[in-house]
């Protein structure tokens, strides 16, 4: 009887290309979570001071397949020693690595050679062969897996359209732009036909424009070839452009993680807060504030941040919360975002009252799910 294989459904969006580059990927089952990062630690004896740096500390995480999980934090966070973790370009000094069902640290020096080719990285400073053209810098790592020339030849014919640059296949790198050398560097990590991808601050070297569009094209890869993206990032703006969770990491603890709505709306520690006040932050512009009214006698005034999610109607909310608590709600300033796709109002409110009407009515929209916080006046 033939043997019978249960094989992963591929719905690409555009079937002439990724149809192709899938063809010959192993048929595996889908691993869940994609990575599993178990008590990570690492101390860089040089350096430092005695005792060396301890880069990580009891580190655990789990990406899951399919995602897109970042990993943001301060320089020196420990972020990059993280991400090179994965792929063992550091050995962690104890702890556990599974990558895509595999226990890396387990692996013998082929075995590990074998698993990396299922794990591509993208660097920030794009790291291409200046004497190299687009093809073969893209061809490069398949050149070292010992592929046929004509076999390299196809795969960049498939690489390159994937990434938007057939234009540019034997431009050299100094005649690319920031944007295209990034995405040289992710055709080139997509060469061995990865189902993983590590990006460690890819768009960091970028403007915002062309940051925004390496985030698009690594989103759509992620979309067309089923991939799980593990970034990391200092600019918490990347998370909340691309990320479906996020891990935060301090001085090499992971100190808050979460899906990337709720650490936004909901940050628990006080990294995660100014991180999050830098993208979201809403202040009152210094003339705004000079012109609002003082609080009448036996009346506060109170300074919040309020972000809205979900269903409510900001306005509904103000109203009712003016009726039922007998205070008055200045909108200051105002303005509709989105984090991960999911749309929200961050405003700025002066409410004036009683101290203990305002408490009940900020506890009252709290209880619709509101986000509140006291800003310093
Ligand atoms: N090879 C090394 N030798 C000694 N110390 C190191 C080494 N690599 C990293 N460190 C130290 O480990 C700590 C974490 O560094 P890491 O590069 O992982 O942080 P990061 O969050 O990626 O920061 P950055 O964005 O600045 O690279 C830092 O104190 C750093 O100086």
């Amino acid at each position: 009887m033939a043997d019978l294989h249960i094989t992963r459904v591929v719905t690409p969006r555009d079937p002439a290309h990724t149809t192709m580059i899938m063809r010959d990927m192993p048929e595996l089952p889908v691993d869940d979570p994609a990575i599993r990062l178990a008590g990570l630690s690492k101390r860089f004896a040089a350096g430092g001071p005695a005792g060396g740096t301890l880069a990580l500390a009891d580190v655990s995480l789990e990406v899951r397949s399919g995602e897109i999980f970042g990993i943001v934090g301060r320089s020196g966070a420990g972020k990059s020693t993280l991400v090179r973790t994965v792929n063992l370009l550091e050995r962690p000094d104890a702890g556990v690595v599974t990558v895509l069902g595999q226990d890396l640290l387990g692996l013998d020096e082929p075995a590990l050679r074998a698993a990396r080719r299922g794990i591509g990285m993208v660097f920030q400073h794009f790291n291409l062969h200046h004497r190299r053209t687009v093809a073969e810098n893209i061809a490069f790592p398949l050149e070292i897996a010992g592929l046929s020339r004509a076999e390299r030849a196809a795969r960049v014919a498939e690489l390159l359209p994937l990434v938007g640059l057939e234009a540019k296949r034997d431009a050299y790198p100094a005649q690319l732009s920031g944007g295209q050398k990034q995405r040289v560097g992710i055709a080139r990590a997509l060469a061995s036909r990865p189902r993983l991808l590590l990006c460690d601050e890819a768009t960091s070297a970028l403007d915002p424009e062309t940051t925004a569009e390496i985030l698009a094209l690594i989103r759509d890869l992620r979309d067309r070839l089923q991939l799980t993206v593990l970034l990391i990032t200092h600019e918490m703006a990347v998370v909340k452009s691309i990320c479906d969770r996020v891990a935060v990491m301090e001085a090499g603890r992971v100190i808050e993680q979460g899906p990337v709505l709720e650490v936004f709306t909901r940050p628990q520690q006080p990294t995660t807060r100014r991180f999050v006040a830098e993208v979201i932050g809403h202040g009152v512009p210094a003339g705004t504030l000079a012109r609002l009214p003082a609080p009448r006698p036996g009346e506060e005034r109170r300074l919040v941040q309020v972000l809205f999610l979900g269903p409510h109607s900001t306005r509904a909310v103000i109203s009712e919360a003016s009726r039922e608590f007998g205070i008055d709600l200045d909108i200051a300033s105002g303005r509709i975002d989105s984090i991960a796709g999911e749309p929200f109002g961050v405003m700025a409110l002066a409410a004036y009252g009683p101290a203990e009407a305002l408490e009940a009515a900020f506890a009252w929209m709290r209880g619709l799910g509101l986000v509140i916080e006291e800003i310093a006046a």
